[in-house]
């Protein structure tokens, strides 16, 4: 018989950490063994758990060094927060080389997986954006969220707008069109060359439209979250898969083999 694998969820009294902290207590074969909150001390909390992989749903500010903290621990680490660049994510690959090629031939190499969005329609929508991406003239996305949200714009729009502008640059396409001469602050944010505009309203949780536009038509891709609920299926499937996954991935599209 196989162990349950045993999970800290970090941020566990967040909106996100307590959703995940339930759906780990209803999953068969994991086990939910810390509950890490603001001011603990991440590692000492992954060791004493005896944690095979940590998720982390915590703030910008804290997420990178918490998913270090985790890793000297010895678990894999399954990342939701927002926040990450080039240069944290390169810091957390290079952190992951040091490690893996240290550790014994009986001991899995660690994985880290950051998905800017667990959301299957998100990932499936982010999928098609960039399928689509090289087919218009012009791309914009519109994030919308809850207001309590601290970032903007989010991790998905981030990461939707990075990979239009790189299938646009494959297949050479140039700026997209915009003769906005004044009033550029109210264009949104520039990611990559691709317009985004965040939407904060109560009501919300978290929705995502991707518009594209030729001469004389438009293609638009929507998707909702209306609970967090929704966002439960992937995280499971991410902290089944972590372990099997040694160093950095990213987006959760390469778990369901959409990439
Ligand atoms: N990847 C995805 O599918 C999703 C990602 N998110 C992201 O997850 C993050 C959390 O979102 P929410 O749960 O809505 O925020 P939240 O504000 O409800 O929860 C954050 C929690 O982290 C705790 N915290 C802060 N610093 C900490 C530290 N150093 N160690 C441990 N805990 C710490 C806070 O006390 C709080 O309980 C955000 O970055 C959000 O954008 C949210 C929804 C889905
Ligand atoms: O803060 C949120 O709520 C969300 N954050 C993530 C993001 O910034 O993309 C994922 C989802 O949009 C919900």
């Amino acid at each position: 018989m196989t162990h349950p694998l045993r999970v800290a969820v970090l941020g566990a009294t967040g909106r996100m950490g307590a959703q995940t902290c339930a759906a780990l207590e209803a999953a068969d074969g994991l086990e939910l063994v810390a509950r890490v909150g603001r001011g603990e001390d991440v590692g000492a909390a992954v060791r004493a758990a005896r944690a095979d992989v940590a998720v982390d749903f915590t703030v910008p500010a804290a997420t990178e060094a918490n998913v270090h903290a985790v890793l000297d621990a010895g678990a894999h680490a399954v990342v939701g927060t927002t926040g990450w660049d080039d240069d944290s994510r390169r810091r957390v690959a290079e952190h992951l080389g040091r490690l893996n090629a240290a550790r014994g031939v009986a001991e899995p190499d660690l994985g880290v997986l950051i998905a800017p969005n667990f959301g299957l329609s998100a990932v499936l929508a982010m999928t098609f954006a960039a399928r689509a991406a090289r087919y218009f003239e012009s791309a914009e996305v519109v994030e919308l969220h809850h207001p309590d949200k601290v970032d903007a714009p989010s991790g998905t729009a981030r990461h939707t707008a990075a990979a239009i502008a790189r299938a646009r640059a494959e297949a050479g396409l140039g700026p997209m069109p915009d003769a906005t001469e004044a009033g550029i602050e109210a264009r949104g944010a520039d990611v990559d060359g691709v317009r985004v505009h965040a939407v904060r309203l109560r009501g919300l949780v978290a929705h995502e439209e991707i518009l594209f536009g030729n001469v004389g038509e438009q293609l638009v891709i929507r998707q909702d979250s209306f609970d967090r609920v929704s966002f439960m299926p992937g995280v499971l499937l991410a902290v089944r898969e972590v372990g099997s996954r040694p160093g950095l991935t990213v987006g959760l599209e390469n778990v369901l083999d959409l990439s």
